[in-house]
């Protein structure tokens, strides 16, 4: 599939809207997409609703068990379908579009338990609300398939990430960096296998440590973790988490990445270290477990290219680039930003629930069975008509 951005070739193109909130708990990203019968696609808009520091706090709480979790997670989904809704609201006025003219919304939720060993995944979402307050049909739960076919139910991008990414000649890896990190593994030629999965924290530990020491949502550019030292004894230690060793499949969540995790580790080093040297530790770790995966699952790769949040946190990019280089003395990878193949860091995730929303209407499988672990390709989401 080419992807024109700015520009389509689609004689009579689809429009859908896809809808992400991911582990981060920030807000929506959107994007209203064009689908043509060739399988082009072009971006028409996009946008980005956070959410209040309210729904932040229920969703936060909602990871983890506690009293009256069945009430607070319905009022959360309806807090969410509202915001989703101002998301579509946004888009349809950047395209100056009325909601008759969009085929579907594919939203994917708010992941608050990722459990695909005990047969479940849960992304809260009213999306019967959303159908109500948009006038639009609306696509939902695409994990809950895969995990029924015995799958991990995530990662979904790769087979986004092989439409519109994969090329004839060069070796590619595309990072998703948002809070859970995952690759997807494009060997050059389109008849190759494509493979993925998910490698462990992304921002969101990094998140977590500066929110507790400094109050703040996130480490703008890298800089505070910039000014530390990455302490080697504590990086050791979180790296012997079992996770990293597993083959694929797997997927991982806020369900084992989390401060509890960080806190664990630091009672086993003993050692008093500053807040700034965990936090370039952390960043070290994100960077080093995505070059670690690289290195062992796609060695081969000629370029990386980084979409999601931890694209603008340039020490992560620096560390990550380093890391590679370790890793891989023979050859040079580079490390590029999607941006540089026409599709914003930030855009990739929410056009991917846009194509999943596009599979789904066609009743085409959304899963890859060789990422995921699925006994099969299976057409993911359940439909909300308007
Ligand atoms: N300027 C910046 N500097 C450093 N980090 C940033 C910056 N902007 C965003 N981020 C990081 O990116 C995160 C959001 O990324 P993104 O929206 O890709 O995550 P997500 O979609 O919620 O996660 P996931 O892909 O795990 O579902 C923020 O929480 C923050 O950590
Ligand atoms: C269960 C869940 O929500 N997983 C997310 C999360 O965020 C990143 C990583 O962990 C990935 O596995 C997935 O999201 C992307 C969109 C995916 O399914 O490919």
């Amino acid at each position: 599939m080419a992807t024109a951005p700015s520009s389509t070739d689609t004689s009579s193109p689809s429009l859908y809207i896809g809808l992400m909130s991911g582990t981060s708990l920030d807000g929506v990203d959107g994007a209203l997409a064009a689908f043509g019968v060739d399988g082009g696609m072009a971006t028409l808009a996009t946008a980005y609703v956070p959410f209040p520091d309210e729904l932040r706090a229920s969703l936060m709480a909602l990871q983890a068990g506690g009293e009256n979790e069945i009430e607070r997670e319905a009022l959360a989904a309806n807090a969410l379908a509202v915001r989703y809704a101002q998301c579509v609201t946004a888009l349809l006025e950047q395209a100056g579009l009325g909601p008759e003219q969009v085929h579907m919304v594919g939203v994917h939720g708010q992941t608050i338990r990722h459990r695909p060993e005990l047969g479940f995944t849960r992304q809260t979402n009213n999306p019967a609300l959303l159908a109500e307050l948009s006038g639009i049909d609306v696509v939902a739960d695409f994990r809950s398939r895969d995990v029924a076919a015995g799958g991990q139910g995530a990662p979904l991008v790769p087979a986004f990430h092989r439409a519109v990414f994969g090329d004839e000649w060069q070796s590619r890896v595309v990072v998703n960096i948002g809070g859970i990190s995952n690759i997807s593994i494009l060997p050059a030629g389109s008849g190759q296998a494509t493979s993925g999965f998910d490698t462990g924290p992304g921002n969101v530990l990094m998140d977590a440590w500066i929110n507790r020491h400094q109050g703040k949502h996130y480490d703008a550019d890298g800089a505070w973790g910039a000014a530390g030292q990455v302490h080697a004894g504590l990086l050791a230690q979180l790296s012997t988490e079992e996770f990293f060793r597993l083959p694929p499949p797997k997927s991982s969540g806020r369900d084992l990445f989390h401060l509890g995790w960080l806190q664990q580790a630091l009672s086993r080093i003993g050692a008093d270290i500053a807040p700034q040297d965990v936090q370039a530790t952390l960043t070290a770790l994100t960077a080093s477990s995505i070059a670690d995966a690289i290195a062992a699952h796609a060695p081969g790769t000629d370029t990386v290219y980084v979409c999601g949040g931890g694209a603008d946190n340039g020490y992560l990019m620096r560390l990550l680039q380093e890391r590679l280089a370790m890793r891989s003395a023979e050859k040079h990878i580079a490390v590029k930003s999607t941006a540089a193949l026409g599709i914003a860091p930030n855009h990739v995730e929410a056009l991917a629930f846009a194509w999943l929303a596009w599979r789904f209407d066609q009743r085409l499988p959304g899963n890859l069975p060789a990422v995921t672990g699925a006994r099969g390709l299976r057409i993911l989401g359940a439909l909300y008509p308007a």
